[in-house]
């Protein structure tokens, strides 16, 4: 039984959005002082957890149950095991006619340890800094896309297989997977929840564009993202563009 101030507290900050992979429940918004660059930067924070990942749940959890149902099942739901994506939104993300985003697939190698063979940390911090420059924006930052889409066991794998030169496309479907197994669909609800103005997409790879678009958002443009670019990546970036299909950039070690 879960006390009624606790489901009072929670209640108001629990939402749920249809997805075409089934309801998802959103929780937020939620004060996150982030610091970047030796600055602190308010952001909120957002997370979203499919229905399908609770124990009891099938489809529209929340719809039919409420917020003490979904309560009762967290612990037993052994959450930590099953990735939880989120959104860092800034300022006044609803209303603002323009607004940059970011769909930033974790990385755990790039984004926490700072590895170089990827761009993905400096991506992800230099998004950061470009949504709040622009003043309006949000960083949404995909749980289940590790290795793209691979998991990161397979990642790991993976990188064994191009330290004997396979290109990241060949170790991905030499290991029985495609090269690309993302999907953007819980994502791109939630985006249209929390905002359906035009936004701007920080990126280089045009199938997320599509994706944004295939939902019928208005898309203002989009802006690369190339940086970081080093003797360690070099290769893995030369390859997003020859076989991913990624938007050109002048790759060039400094
Ligand atoms: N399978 C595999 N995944 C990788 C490798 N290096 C980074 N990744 C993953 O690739 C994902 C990032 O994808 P990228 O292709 O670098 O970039 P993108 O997200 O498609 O495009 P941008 O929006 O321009 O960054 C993250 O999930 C990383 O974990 C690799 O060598 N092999």
């Amino acid at each position: 039984m879960i006390a009624e101030q606790i489901v009072n507290i929670l209640d108001d900050k629990i939402q749920t959005v249809k997805s075409t992979n089934g309801t998802v429940i959103l929780v937020g918004p939620i004060n996150l002082p982030v610091e970047l660059d030796g600055l602190t930067h308010i952001f909120q924070w957002y997370c979203w957890l499919p229905c399908k990942d609770l124990v009891k749940s099938s489809g529209d959890c929340r719809d039919k149950e409420q917020t003490e149902f979904l309560i009762e099942q967290l612990s037993a739901s052994n959450l930590a095991e099953k990735q939880q994506s989120s959104a860092l939104v800034y300022g006044d993300f609803r209303n603002h006619e323009d607004a940059l985003i970011r769909m930033h697939s974790i990385c755990h190698t790039g984004d926490i340890f700072g590895s170089k063979r990827c761009d993905c940390g400096y991506q992800l911090h230099q998004s950061m800094r470009m949504i709040i420059a622009h003043g309006t924006g949000a960083l949404f930052y995909l749980a289940n896309h590790e290795g793209r889409g691979i998991g990161l066991f397979s990642k790991a794998m993976a990188y064994l297989l191009q330290e004997k030169g396979y290109d990241t496309v060949e170790a991905n479907l030499e290991l029985g997977f495609q090269d690309d197994t993302r999907n953007y669909d819980d994502t791109l609800h939630v985006l249209r929840h929390l905002r359906d103005k035009p936004v701007t997409l920080i990126t280089n790879n045009p199938k997320k564009l599509d994706a944004l678009q295939a939902t019928g958002m208005n898309v203002d443009g989009r802006i690369p993202l190339w940086g970081d670019i080093s003797e360690f990546n070099k290769k893995y970036l030369e390859t997003k563009v020859k076989r991913s299909g990624h938007f050109d950039s002048e790759i060039t070690i400094p």
